[in-house]
Formats: C-alpha cells, structure tokens, sequence
C-alpha cells in the first residue's frame, strides 16, 4: 500500500463505525474478557519516556493509522477481533487480537505488532529475523501462524507485521522494570539462561 491510500484511512473511513458492517464487535468474546477498542487509546496512555521521545499526539496519531489498517485487514474476519492496545513502544505498536474458535468463542490471543512509521519498518523486519534465530528459545516470544484470506493476507503484508504470542504475565522488560530495583541490574548468568534454555 503507498502512503497516499494509508493517508485515507480516517475516522470515517473506520468500519467499526458502520453499524451494519460485517466488522465483529470487539466485545464478541465476552467475559470473562474486558473487551475494548484498541482506539480508545489516549495520549496519557503514553509512558513519560516516550512523550519524551516523541510528540505524544504525533505518535499517537501514527499508532492510530496502523491500528485503522490492522482493522480494516481484518474486518470481515470472524476468526479476528481487537481486544486492546498492549502499548506503544519506541517503534511501535503491540494490539491484542482475539482468535475465535468456530463457535465464536475466544480460543486464543494474540499480539499483533507494527511499527508506527513506514521508516521503522526495518526494525520490525529485524525483530522479525532475530525472533527466527531464536525460535527455540524457550523464554523468547514466538511468532504464531495466522490464518487469513489471500486478500487479507496481502493486506497485512503491506505493513511488515509481527503476529506474536501473548505474554499474559507481561514482558522481561516489564518484569525488569516492576521487580528490579533502579539501582541493581539484572545478573547476566539469569539473562544468558534465558536465551539458551530450549524448547
Ligand atoms: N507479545 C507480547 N505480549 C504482551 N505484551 C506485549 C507483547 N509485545 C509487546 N507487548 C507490550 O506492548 C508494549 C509495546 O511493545 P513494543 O515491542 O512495540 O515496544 P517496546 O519493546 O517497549 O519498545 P521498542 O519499540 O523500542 O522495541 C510493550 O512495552 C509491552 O508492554
């Protein structure tokens, strides 16, 4: 997709505004869910760092366009619906996704991580082939399959897009920064047995 057609995709271009749209309510799953649109992101959303790297609602802004597109790739899914933004990193945006089974129950969640500038895009292909070097790391994320149109597919592949399993317990960053006091830092024996323990 060039950049003029990403520059359409607005609010009223938004198929989960049309309420006759196939597009499936991000509640279908329902509870023991919260389900919540993704777009009800807020620029205080943003960690104090990264208003600091960027203009808060210049980044949010971008994180919104790559969230419009997500959403019209998977509009007319019934297998995919957003559930809610995970974050918005310095490169970019991590939204959980639902997978149904075939009788529209959530079986499955999944992240689905693009960058937030077509100019980062390179830093999701590189995170891409650094996550394949280790995809038998048994504490590294893994890419997950999913299953789509070939037209959606073709959609999703004009953003690169990383489709990731969902760390439910949070990220070795988060835990990092939740139980590690400021002042100490992680020993590198705990950190290198991450990396070599195999599946
Ligand atoms: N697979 C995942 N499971 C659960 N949460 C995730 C996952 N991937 C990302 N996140 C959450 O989304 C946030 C944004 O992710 P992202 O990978 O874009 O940024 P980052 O790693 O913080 O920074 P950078 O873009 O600089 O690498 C993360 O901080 C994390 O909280």
């Amino acid at each position: 997709m060039d950049r003029g057609k990403e520059k359409d995709l607005g609010e009223a271009n938004d198929p989960g505004k049309d309420k006759n749209s196939a597009y499936p309510d991000p509640g279908k799953f329902g509870d023991p869910l919260e389900a919540k649109d993704p777009f009800q992101l807020k620029p205080e959303d943003l960690t104090e760092e990264q208003t600091w790297q960027a203009d808060a609602t210049g980044k949010l802004a971008s994180a919104r366009k790559r969230y419009f597109h997500l959403k019209q790739v998977f509009w007319k899914s019934a297998r995919y619906a957003p559930i809610t933004t995970l974050g918005i990193g310095g490169h970019g945006i991590a939204i959980l996704y639902g997978e149904a089974d075939t009788d529209g129950k959530l079986a499955n969640r999944i992240v689905m991580k693009r960058a937030l500038h077509r100019d980062f895009n390179l830093s999701i292909r590189k995170e891409r082939r650094w996550l394949r070097t280790l995809s038998r790391a048994m504490h590294i994320v893994q890419e997950v399959p999913v299953y789509v149109s070939p037209e959606e597919r073709q959609k999703l592949d004009n953003f690169p897009t990383l489709c990731l399993e969902y760390l439910q317990g949070g990220t070795l960053l988060s835990f990092v920064n939740d139980k590690i006091p400021r002042d100490k830092t992680i020993p590198s024996r705990l950190l290198w047995s991450f990396l070599l323990c195999r599946r």
